[in-house]
């Protein structure tokens, strides 16, 4: 099994271990490479095992002598998917940021990917959505990595039978209990089994094809709330550009709310975002009422700042001057 580690060497790494048959190949084959990681584990306390589990993932650790973070929670209600994710994340971050982690490493594989993809298909997506699940992650203080995005679950279960390598099933895989399972089980297991390489090669291709298009989410601007985007001269991408921002900030757009956008170029959402694409840029911020003096509405109208997002930076004393001077740098 052939992995691209390089992102890892030298860096300060700490691998999501659950114990299960991913992350536990994942941890063998990054010692396999003499790749330097610590591990970190949620214990959910919803299945009997997972002491377990937890019994395991401390025995690696002192084994190969790498250190472990552990959360202990009990998870309840309903939403326990979502919960369990924003628990992990949240848990994570907190790591890395208390003992500056470069990486976060994540044993999502294949499958994952594939299963990911079957359900954005079924819900209605575009290449970005479809792709979601990818390989290299930047996020504000940290990378988020997933080594085994180009190999199969059953390849690391070889894997670790080959190597005589102790591992759990996670036994709510098999209840069809979530839609994601019900297209493992349905369709991407036994897909998967006869056409491992052509999938792999297909994801490639498409990832290739996303790159073509050059969609920049990186703000050209930001201070306070703020940021500036720059026109991409393309509806369909300036939405994506949009829509991302926005669903970062916990606002989920309609569909009526982004066709309003591109119709009008200058919109208020619900009465809180101003959006506003000029010929150069996207423009989004708080929407604000303020009166502002005639020498700054004369500076904005002269540098093409649009009308919507003058009172927040007028309100929020945002330097207009710099603002200019970097968009336009
Ligand atoms: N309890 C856990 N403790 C630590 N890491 C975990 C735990 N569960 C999962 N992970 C990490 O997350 C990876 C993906 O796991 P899983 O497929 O169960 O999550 P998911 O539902 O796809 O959620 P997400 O994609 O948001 O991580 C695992 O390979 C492992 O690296």
């Amino acid at each position: 099994m052939q992995l691209n580690l390089s992102e890892l060497t030298s860096k300060k790494n700490l691998l999501a271990f659950s114990a299960g048959v991913d992350s536990t190949a994942l941890f063998f084959l990054l010692l396999k490479d003499e790749i330097k990681f610590d591990i970190a584990i949620v214990n959910y306390n919803l299945r009997e095992e997972s002491k377990e589990e937890l019994e395991y993932a401390k025995s690696l650790a002192k084994k190969y002598d790498k250190q472990i973070f552990i959360k202990e929670v009990t998870l309840t209600g309903s939403n326990i998917e979502k919960n369990a994710r924003d628990i992990r994340y949240n848990f994570f971050e907190e790591i890395i940021t208390e003992n500056d982690y470069d990486n976060l490493i994540t044993a999502h594989q294949l499958n994952d990917k594939l299963e990911w993809f079957l359900m954005q298909l079924s819900k209605g997506a575009g290449l970005v959505e479809l792709l979601g699940l990818q390989e290299y992650i930047d996020k504000e203080n940290y990378k988020i990595i997933r080594p085994l995005l180009h190999t199969s679950k059953q390849k690391l279960e070889e894997f670790l039978k080959e190597n005589s390598i102790k591992y759990f099933v996670d036994k709510s895989n098999f209840e069809d209990k979530y839609r994601r399972n019900y297209f493992r089980h349905e369709f991407s297991n036994r897909f998967l089994s006869e056409f491992e390489n052509g999938v792999s090669k297909s994801f490639d291709f498409l990832q290739k094809d996303l790159k073509s298009l050059n969609i920049n989410y990186t703000p050209i601007f930001k201070e306070k709330s703020l940021t500036i985007f720059k026109n991409l001269h393309d509806e369909n991408l300036n939405i994506k550009v949009i829509d991302k921002h926005l669903k970062k900030e916990g606002f989920l757009l309609s569909k009526a709310q982004r066709d309003e956008i591109l119709k009008q170029q200058q919109t208020v959402i619900s009465n809180q975002v101003s959006v506003c694409i000029s010929d150069e840029f996207i423009w989004i911020c708080p929407y604000v009422i303020k009166t502002m003096n005639k020498k700054f509405k004369e500076f904005c109208r002269i540098n093409k700042i649009p009308k919507l997002a003058r009172a927040y930076i007028f309100n929020r004393k945002i330097d207009e001057k710099e603002i200019v001077k970097t968009i336009y740098s």
